[in-house]
């Protein structure tokens, strides 16, 4: 049977509990009947639980010649109880609790670090719980069921009505609808048909249908979700290398001391080897690293769950840790920085027709501008015809055949082609300069008309971005929108600088830019579009409202959608970063301070520190590091 840390912790504390009160009666001279028993039993129950992990990966360390935390954390239990054994036979006072005192209080730190992973592989676990087990895949003329692991790209796979779909794919056979919600977000289901793509391990819905398969394994949208997941899992707060890099020059040090201290009170100030001996564990107990394993830890925990109480859900403390040092915070503005429902707000051109033409097309599209349009042809009641030949150009529009004649929606881009009247160029540039999206609508070889679309910023945004510049930020816009309308909507908002026209793929590339001369860049984001950049980036932040895969990039999630919810990530992430710092200086200066105690320096001005009170004070600087990280839960956070 394997017992989790939390586990092994509660049996030790508890194991440990006649000790502490052995302790806590010492000053009125009372003797627990029997303690030396009780101690050596509960003791040698707690090293097997607690310490024998700490003492076999002491052992393997230093057969690699290394020597790391584990070894004082091995040696200081070690010594104490076997040294506190031999006391016993040979009728001195032993020192059970102080191998307790240092078990328990390591194992503390330790069950911190795994209840923060944990969180994290119950996520990933119920994601790979989506996958499928088996496929029913066409092989030599007949479909037959295959594992998961045995699907191939390029084989055609049957799924019937209320199936999961196995691999990501594009329909070759049938049209049906797709609850995309564990993947897009979308909770509405989609319409698919052949030449349609579709998810693995989506749900189809009631229509049944054949697709051919195109990304299988580590390839497929989920699997690439799940890895980004386990990065954040194994991840870690980067200043804990720096304990990390403490404690390989302290645990030498403390060990040279000790064996200083030892040979310095036995050889040459004629000490009996007992009291030598005493001198260097009272070294090794008082120099046991557990408030400095206990520091990062325990105010990642505290900051984090602040957080989230906020609505600031932080994944990993690589991005509590790195937000600290961000110089230029990038938006994307659809969703993002607006509210994300547009609305149609004008027609040039012959109403219905321009309605008509652009409603028959975007009913095929998922895009937020395609609803908008869908919506107004709803309210004025226009009837919607059938397009043949649909087609999503990506960051563009979109193209169909509609009565034998191609039609667009989309862009200049898009319309680049067409015969464009000066005065439709016009009145683009006025609608665009108030801040509205145009799209152009075509059918056959010309321009029907144009749609004014709006999103309005959100409310909270302004406040958050003035707060974000405030603390001494750069604040860009990355979109696919136009460069006028961008315009319009950063000087609305207060943002510093613009970066329009970008295409879907090539917000990533516009991070990379911005990451020159090593700046550190925040990247806010909330589509599939927004995934790549949401990684790039040194930190990415998504909008809770956002597609899932936006919210597995980033490793900061904004639960309430809301920009100032920016400003509280950096607050919180820069005050508990403060306070690990402190925690780091707590943690050192008891050592720094004991260590001379403890090896006897002192003795002549009569201040002297057995090893039992080399433990309480290790005990203390351990409940320091910890009511240090509490506190947190009560520092003000600065709030938009
Ligand atoms: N389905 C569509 N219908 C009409 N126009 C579209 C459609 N898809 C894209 N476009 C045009 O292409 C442009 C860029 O689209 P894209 O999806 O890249 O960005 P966006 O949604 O405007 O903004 P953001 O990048 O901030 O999310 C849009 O502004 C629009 O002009
Ligand atoms: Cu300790």
């Amino acid at each position: 049977m394997k017992l989790s840390s939390i586990q092994r912790f509660w049996i030790s504390f508890i194991l440990t509990i006649p000790m502490i009160i052995q302790m806590l009666a010492m000053p009125f001279h009372w003797m627990m009947p029997g303690y030396n028993w009780i101690a050596l039993i509960t003791t040698t129950l707690v090293m097997l639980v607690a310490a024998v992990p700490y003492w076999t990966s002491a052992w393997v360390a230093f057969k690699n010649h290394h020597a790391n935390m584990n070894t004082l954390v091995a040696l200081g239990t070690g010594i104490a109880y076997f040294y506190s054994i031999f006391a016993m036979i040979t009728g001195r006072a032993v020192y059970f609790e102080s191998a307790d005192f240092i078990a328990v209080f390591v194992l503390l730190g330790d069950t911190m670090e795994e209840r923060m992973h944990n969180n994290a592989s119950n996520a990933l676990k119920k994601l790979l719980d989506l996958q499928v087990k088996e496929a029913d895949v066409l092989r030599d003329g007949k479909f037959v069921q295959v594992p998961l692991s045995q699907v191939k790209k390029g084989d055609i796979i049957r799924v019937k009505p209320g199936q999961k779909i196995a691999v990501d794919g594009v329909i070759t056979k049938g049209s049906t609808t797709v609850d995309e919600s564990m993947v897009t977000g979308e909770s509405m289901p989609v319409r698919k048909k052949v030449g349609d793509n579709v998810i693995g391990s989506t749900i189809n819905g009631d229509g049944a249908i054949e697709f051919r398969a195109t990304k299988v394994g580590d390839e497929t949208v989920l699997a690439q979700i799940v890895e980004m997941v386990k990065k954040a899992q194994t991840s870690h707060a980067p200043i804990q290398n720096l304990t990390d890099r403490i404690s390989g020059i302290f645990v030498p040090t403390v060990l040279i001391i000790a064996i200083i201290t030892f040979v310095v009170w036995y050889v040459f100030l004629g000490a009996t080897a007992v009291n030598a001996m005493l001198f260097a564990v009272a070294v090794i107990v008082i120099a046991c690293p557990c408030a400095l394993g206990l520091a990062t830890p325990t105010a990642l925990m505290v900051g984090t769950s602040r957080a989230a109480k906020m609505g600031v859900l932080i994944k990993d403390g690589q991005a509590l840790e790195e937000i600290n040092a961000v110089k230029i915070i990038a938006f994307d503005k659809t969703g993002t920085i607006t509210v994300g429902k547009p609305t149609v707000t004008d027609v040039v051109g012959e109403q219905t027709k321009t309605l008509q033409v652009a409603g028959s097309l975007e009913a095929s599209s998922e895009h937020p501008l395609a609803k908008a349009i869908v919506e107004k042809t709803q309210q004025e009641r226009i009837k919607l015809l059938q397009v043949t030949d649909f087609k999503a150009v990506e960051g563009q529009g979109v193209t169909a055949n509609l009565d034998g004649q191609p039609a667009f929606v989309g862009s200049l881009k898009l319309a680049e082609n067409e015969q464009l009247t000066e005065k439709l160029k016009e009145q683009a540039g006025k609608l665009q300069s108030e801040a509205k999206t145009v799209v152009y609508v075509g059918l056959g070889d010309e321009i029907v008309g144009l749609i004014a679309i709006q999103d309005t910023p959100k409310e909270s945004s302004a406040t958050a971005i003035a707060q974000l510049k405030a603390r001494g930020l750069r604040t860009v816009m990355i979109t696919g929108d136009n460069e006028q309308v961008a315009q319009a909507i950063a000087k609305e908002v207060g943002i510093d600088d613009v970066v329009a026209g970008v295409m879907p793929n090539q917000k990533s590339a516009v991070i990379e830019s911005l990451q020159k001369n090593g700046k550190k860049v925040a990247f806010v984001g909330d589509g599939i579009n927004d995934a790549p950049a949401l990684t790039t980036a040194d930190v990415g932040i998504a909008m809770g409202s956002g597609t899932d895969i936006a919210i597995e990039s980033g490793s900061i999630v904004l639960v309430k959608n809301d920009l100032r919810g920016v400003v509280r990530a950096l607050s919180i992430s820069q005050k508990t970063f403060n306070r690990i710092k402190l925690n780091l200086f707590w943690a050192l200066i008891y050592n720094v301070i004991g260590i001379p105690i403890a090896a006897g320096v002192f003795v002549g001005v009569g201040l002297t520190l057995s090893p039992e009170f080399a433990a309480l004070a290790m005990a203390f600087s351990s409940v320091s590091v910890v009511t240090s990280s509490l506190l947190l839960n009560w520092t003000k956070i600065e709030d938009a």
